[in-house]
């Protein structure tokens, strides 16, 4: 085997990713966190990445993310397919293409699988863990969510609670470490009228079969989700590692480099507009990379956003497969009549908006990236969830972090534009604006508290890296049937967890 290559496996973990931004940075940024502590990683996703990347960026496909070689896979599936539209499709494809796919790139780029540390997966992608098993390679995975999602799937598809059924769909449910919760605050994929059957299939594989996964990760930190956390050290406990968000947000740019993909262009002239605007004055809103909001809904904001007469951002990414009905599309009568008032951008820098002085808000879909980012930025929530953990999300903002307010859909599921404007002015000014600030400031510090050198977060990273590079836990046991190591679990329960 020549040199090169068999420095390549060294201390190596190949991370695997679904192939969305969301998913795939958290990833990039654990990634970071192990080089910092002197692992050689690569990322592996499907091709579709590089094609969004290439045509984002309009440069040749990178192929390195600062230090991190990408490698991509097929899903199955030709560029072009719709895959949003057609999403249990999608995902049936991806399970059936996808191992084999990631299996061959494995053998392509290394002479000796089996001397790779580790494959870090994330829930999307379940099937990597049987691929790990394949080659005799310990598998972790990265949970991508809040560990309050993590802790009501592992109890809904392990049936040891009771869930909402069709003949009881309105049930409240109650978990250990959670406030009480309603139909409207549960994950989409747990209710009966979830349309995607693919997702309950896959959540059911994995969650039965968790000790596929001899780590499970957390994209989270233990001060912020301490009770939930507490409440699974039973049954299959998590690791909290995060937040893995920009290192600019956790005030660590000057020791940490951050590793991040865009599918999308920013429009950075925002940020100079931005610059003008007053302290603490503008809206953000944006619903991420997958929502598309119906007409309708749209109508509502943009109505609401000029009725506040306050400055405001707003991301409207045009749908990638545009239907007639006008989804996802401003009012034709928008721009013209908020043209002093604000900014309308297809896609935004994010953290370095939420960050900068003039953002007093955040209108967001939920998505716990854009969360987490906004927890490390100090600002209050607006929550407008739409599908998957993005309910739940919005249950914490409110009831557990009390950081936000929460916009509630009138019956027949639409939101009137005056519910809007309340929960504006409701965040903006007044004693309830005083507190969410003053919560979402501390939160903040927390945050970079847990990922400072000996914080909550730093430690059970270090912890990981302890145990997948130490000889004994190697021997120790066959791979993939590994439990979770009690010496690593007692050393983390000293933190608390
Ligand atoms: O205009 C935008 C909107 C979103 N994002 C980023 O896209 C990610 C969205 O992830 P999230 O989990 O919030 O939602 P998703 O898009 O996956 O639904 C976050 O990191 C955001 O910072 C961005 O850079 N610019
Ligand atoms: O990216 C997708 O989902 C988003 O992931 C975030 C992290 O898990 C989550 O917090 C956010 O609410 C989600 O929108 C995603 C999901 C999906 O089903 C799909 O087909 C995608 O292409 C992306």
């Amino acid at each position: 085997m020549a040199q090169a290559e068999e420095k390549r496996e060294e201390n190596h973990v190949l991370l695997v990713a679904f192939s969305s931004q969301g998913h795939i940075n958290p990833m990039l940024r654990l990634g970071k966190r192990l080089a910092a502590r002197g692992i050689h990683v690569s990322l592996a996703t499907t091709e579709i990445v590089r094609h969004r990347m290439l045509k984002s960026s309009g440069a040749g496909p990178a192929d390195h993310v600062t230090g991190i070689e990408l490698l991509f896979f097929s899903d199955g599936l030709s560029l072009d397919y719709d895959r949003k539209t057609n999403l249990d499709v999608y995902m049936d494809i991806l399970g059936k293409h996808g191992p084999s796919n990631l299996s061959a790139l494995i053998k392509e780029h290394y002479t000796s699988p089996k001397k790779l540390l580790c494959l870090v997966t994330n829930p999307f992608v379940p099937w990597v863990s049987d691929v790990a098993a394949e080659y005799n390679i310990p598998c972790a995975m990265l949970w991508i969510q809040p560990c309050a999602l993590y802790a009501i799937y592992y109890r809904c598809f392990n049936k040891l609670s009771a869930f909402p059924t069709p003949t009881d769909p309105d049930m409240v449910v109650e978990l250990p470490g959670l406030p009480s919760m309603e139909k409207e605050d549960l994950p989409s994929f747990v209710l009966p009228n979830n349309p995607f059957g693919s997702f309950p299939k896959l959540f059911s594989e994995l969650f039965q079969g968790m000790e596929k996964f001899k780590w499970v990760l957390g994209n989270s930190f233990y001060e912020l989700e301490k009770h939930v956390i507490d409440s699974v050290c039973e049954l299959y406990p998590i690791r909290p590692i995060g937040p893995l968000v920009p290192p600019t947000l956790l005030g660590q740019d000057q020791e940490l480099e951050d590793a991040s993909v865009d599918m999308w262009k920013s429009d950075e002239t925002c940020i100079e507009w931005l610059t003008q605007q007053p302290p603490s004055s503008v809206i953000y809103v944006s619903f991420g990379s997958i929502v598309v909001l119906p007409a309708k809904q749209m109508e509502a904001i943009a109505t609401a956003l000029k009725n506040v007469k306050r400055p405001f951002l707003w991301v409207v990414k045009p749908p990638e497969f545009p239907t007639p009905d006008g989804a996802g599309q401003l009012p034709s009568w928008f721009l013209e009549e908020t043209k002093d008032q604000g900014q309308v951008v297809r896609w935004s820098p994010q953290t370095r908006v939420l960050s900068h002085p003039a953002v007093a808000c955040f209108i967001t879909h939920c998505g716990w990236n854009s969360m987490l980012e906004t927890i490390c930025s100090g600002i209050p929530l607006i929550a407008y969830p739409q599908w998957t953990d993005q309910p739940t999300n919005a249950k914490l903002i409110v009831d557990v972090f009390k950081i936000g307010v929460r916009i509630k859909k009138e019956a027949d599921g639409n939101i009137s534009s005056e519910v809007i404007e309340k929960c504006i002015e409701e965040v903006m000014v007044g004693p309830v604006a005083e507190q969410l600030r003053k919560n979402a400031m501390a939160l903040k510090a927390e945050a970079q508290k847990a990922v400072a050198a000996d914080g909550s977060s730093d430690e059970n990273i270090r912890l990981f890296v302890e145990e997948i590079t130490c000889d004994s836990c190697k021997k120790d046991g066959s791979p993939n049937v590994g439990n979770l190591s009690h010496e690593g679990q007692d050393k983390v329960s000293d933190k608390g967890v």
